[in-house]
């Protein structure tokens, strides 16, 4: 329904998303990748918040020109911080459809309606984060784009927004570091490093067997699925203005890495690596 075709996205004059080709399928699609790898700023254009320098985002086939439509069936859900803290979080949902009653949106994320008159900071995490997806799903959208939206909560918490995410029809764009999030919401996922994607494939297959040294890299640094966290330097992690972004963090780099890689198609599964057919 929704997508990035060759999108560069810029600040100013400073591109920081570039040349992404990246299609919204059905199943949940995940973005993951490090801090300012541009996850977020690839998702506000899919908002139709940031306008392409270069490429197109399609929207049915079309480019984005109905934004008042488009704005409806496309629904952002931020961090909790995002709640206006003076308002009722009962008039916070109402006011995205007035239409609509809040009870049954309340009730449909696992809030009590009885907390309709309380104000952000009247409830826990876990149900401030239900008030900003039963706004979101006010309006029946038909994609759910969301940033980060369990990482300010502990993890039980967490494990109960997931679980009602996972059981929403509506389709969803899923931003986040958390491959454990992805492997549960996503069929699919791209990994996004320095503003490209380097890796695409089926989820559960892309953290399995990794074919992207970058993926790999983030695979491992999980504890819980093996491996332990990478040493922190204190500075910013390199990424190389030329060639390969990653060569200069890449155990496997090769001078050919001097030169971009292209993405390329193996299976299911797209590349941008000089080594992933070796690999
Ligand atoms: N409003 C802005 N003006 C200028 N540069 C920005 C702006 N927002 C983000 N950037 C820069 O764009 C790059 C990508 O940022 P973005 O927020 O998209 O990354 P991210 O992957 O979502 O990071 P995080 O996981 O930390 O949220 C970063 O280098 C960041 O400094």
């Amino acid at each position: 329904m929704l997508k990035a075709e060759n999108v560069t996205l810029a600040y100013g004059r400073t591109p920081v998303v570039h040349d992404v080709t990246l299609e919204i399928t059905p199943g949940g699609v995940g973005l993951i990748g490090e801090s300012g790898s541009g996850k977020t700023t690839l998702a506000r254009a899919f908002l139709g918040l940031l306008k392409p320098v270069k490429g197109v985002i399609l929207y049915g086939g079309r480019p984005l020109t109905d934004l008042r439509a488009f704005r409806r069936e496309v629904q952002p859900v931020f961090q909790a911080e995002s709640l206006d803290p003076r308002m009722r979080v009962g008039r916070s949902i109402a006011e995205a459809r007035p239409a609509m009653p809040v009870a049954s949106l309340m009730e449909a994320v696992g809030l009590d309606p009885a907390l309709a008159g309380r104000r952000p900071h009247e409830l826990s995490g876990g149900q401030r984060q239900r008030v900003v997806i039963a706004r979101a799903l006010a309006v029946e959208p038909r994609l759910l784009i969301l940033d980060e939206p369990t990482s300010a909560l502990d993890v039980t918490v967490q494990a109960r927004i997931l679980e009602l995410l996972a059981g929403l029809e509506t389709e969803r764009l899923l931003i986040t570091h958390n491959l454990a999030v992805v492997s549960r919401l996503c069929r699919t996922s791209h990994v996004l490093f320095a503003g490209r994607v380097v890796e695409s494939g089926p989820t559960a297959e892309l953290l399995a067997r990794p074919m992207h040294p970058y993926t790999r890299a983030l695979r491992e640094a999980v504890p819980e699925l093996g491996g332990s966290p990478p040493a922190a330097t204190g500075a910013e992690p390199v990424t190389a203005a030329t060639g390969c972004a990653y060569r200069l963090r890449c155990p496997l780099a090769v001078p050919a890495c001097e030169e971009r890689p292209e993405p390329v198609a193996i299976g299911d599964r797209r590349v941008a690596c000089h080594r992933a057919t070796e690999l």
